[in-house]
């Protein structure tokens, strides 16, 4: 920050900013974007804004791409259209000439039918082809990309169906691919079963199981960070970290979702794959390169070396009040919190624990990373009781990283207090718009990049770690405690985290730079 005024300088850094490392095939042809359950929740609120804003930068081709909207629910185009616009209306005005947007929704079309029948299908396929015919889409050059905002509860039937009716026509360099939204099964058994029944139909390149978590870009910068400096490379091992934490929170509840919400569980909606995917890529070794195979096998091995979870390492809640949703059981038992602690038996991580934290119905929105170091030994400044040197990584909102560290107090006397090196991104890269993880992650797919999806052998492997945990609470052998609305979850959670070694550093609180 300038010394004067309170102006922040932002310095011009592009100069140094290398190519692009992935280098994407170029594809060219017709495009046909299918969402299936276009009548739902995702749909409206993340996958059409996704695929708007693709079309707005021009990464979708209005001479190439139609949208197709499929679900039961019996609207016209215009409707479809309608409950988009309605959504997003206030973006819209703001960003965007009326131009675009109305080309953008003349791109899409809707087709209604059911998930178990043929003649639904049979009439999108019809669709479908008749906007291939339209761009003159030779046979071969043709992509289908069917993306499933549905319950996994159809995922099977409506794959069987569009295996059966909707393929792209030829194998001549066109493709059909399927997006899955998790939770991807509900247990090992469940899990593997889909994979199996999936499997049967389409090979693995052409299946993309989103983890959005995956598309979110200091995620995605987690590989480079740890692998691209030399700083953090000798610190990152049992001997200098303490303990880790990966954070989810939420200060809003099931609202609207309690059905859903209660079949699953915060475990399996958040912690099994969004935390569990960024605990991967924190713990993983180095791959041997940036190839998609390389990295996920990198992951896989991780997920192999955790331990069973200890029931002593785990505190459930659930917010006063979720009960009274009208879609939700008197009598759940569904945790809407848990801090669940996992070990990775491994080289690296022996001893330090992960702690794994989500909530819904909590004091504050927030997701990160905090990895906790050791203390330093042989304390000279007699400032242990200060706290401990963090290297947090805010996922969400805010984005940034901060080391938190000791330094000496400025003035005549040598004191010392906490402090930190802050890249906060909304500082340091005023002109970039971050991508929406859902933006990035529809991107991949059509480039055919599956290194931000999750593998099945990885999805295995992450059902065999919360399967036993689950299925005791789904029992009613495991109760979670009764927490406030707006309130930090159980108290035992806190007491959870100091057992596991964790040191608060009280009185410090970290600020997001303002502009
Ligand atoms: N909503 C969100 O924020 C997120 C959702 N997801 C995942 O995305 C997927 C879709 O989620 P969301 O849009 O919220 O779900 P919805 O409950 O809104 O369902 C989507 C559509 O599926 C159809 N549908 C609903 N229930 C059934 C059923 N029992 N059988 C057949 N069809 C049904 C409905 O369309 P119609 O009746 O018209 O056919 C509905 O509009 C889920 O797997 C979810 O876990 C993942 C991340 C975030
Ligand atoms: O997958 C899900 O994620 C959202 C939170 O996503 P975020 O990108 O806003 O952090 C969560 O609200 C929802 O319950 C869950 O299904």
């Amino acid at each position: 920050m300038g010394s004067g005024g309170g102006q922040w300088i932002v310095e011009k850094r592009s100069s140094f900013r290398s190519e692009p490392l992935e280098v994407n095939v170029s594809e060219t042809g017709c495009l046909s974007i299918v969402v299936l359950g276009a009548s739902g929740d995702l749909a409206k609120k993340k996958t059409f804004p996704a695929l708007f804003n693709l079309y707005r930068q021009g990464f979708l081709q209005s001479n190439e791409v139609h949208i197709f909207g499929y679900a039961r629910t019996k609207i016209s185009d215009d409707d479809l259209r309608n409950r988009i616009r309605s959504f997003w209306c206030v973006f819209l005005v703001a960003c965007c000439s009326i131009m675009l947007m109305t080309e953008w929704f003349y791109q899409i079309k809707y087709v209604s039918g059911s998930y178990d029948t043929e003649g639904g299908f049979r009439m999108l396929d019809k669709e479908i082809s008749l906007h291939e015919e339209f761009r003159n889409s030779t046979e071969g050059s043709s992509r289908r990309l069917f993306y499933l905002a549905l319950p996994p509860s159809v995922y099977p039937v409506v794959c069987r169906m569009i295996k059966l009716c909707c393929m792209n026509k030829s194998h001549l360099g066109g493709w059909t691919r399927i997006v899955v939204e998790k939770p991807f099964g509900k247990d090992l058994d469940s899990a593997e079963k889909l994979s199996n029944q999936i499997g049967e139909l389409f090979e693995e390149p052409q299946l993309y199981r989103i983890d959005h978590y995956l598309g979110k870009e200091l995620v995605q910068n987690l590989l480079v960070l740890r692998f691209a400096n030399r700083f953090f490379l000798p610190l990152w091992n049992r001997d200098n970290i303490d303990n880790v934490q990966i954070v989810f929170r939420e200060d809003f509840g099931t609202e609207g979702r309690g059905g859903y919400f209660d079949e699953y569980g915060i475990i399996r909606d958040i912690i099994q794959n969004h935390l569990l995917q960024v605990l991967c890529l924190v713990a993983m070794e180095k791959p041997v390169s940036l190839k998609p195979e390389h990295i996920r096998d990198e992951k896989v091995k991780v997920l192999q070396s955790v331990m069973p979870i200890k029931d002593e390492e785990v505190v459930l809640g659930q917010y006063n009040g979720y009960r009274d949703d009208p879609t939700v059981p008197d009598h759940s038992n569904t945790p809407t919190f848990a801090t669940v602690v996992l070990r990775i038996h491994n080289e690296r991580w022996e001893g330090v624990p992960f702690i794994l934290k989500a909530g819904k119905a909590l004091n504050s929105r927030k997701a990160e990373i905090r990895i906790q170091f050791k203390d330093v030994p042989g304390d000279i400044f007699r400032c242990k009781n200060q706290g401990r040197n963090e290297f947090v990584i805010r996922l969400q909102p805010s984005e940034a990283m901060y080391m938190k560290l000791t330094v000496k107090q400025p003035g005549l006397e040598m004191s010392t207090v906490q402090s930190e090196l802050d890249l906060s991104y909304g500082q340091r890269y005023q002109q970039v718009t971050i991508p929406e993880a859902y933006e990035r992650l529809i991107l991949d797919t059509i480039r055919g990049d599956q290194q931000h999806f999750v593998r099945r052998d990885e999805l295995r492997a992450a059902w065999e770690i919360f399967t036993p945990l689950l299925h005791r609470i789904d029992d009613g052998e495991f109760k979670p405690l009764p927490y406030q609305p707006g309130s930090r979850g159980p108290a035992e959670a806190d007491e959870l985290l100091e057992r596991a070694g964790y040191v608060q550093t009280h009185g410090y609180i970290w600020i997001p730079p303002t502009l």
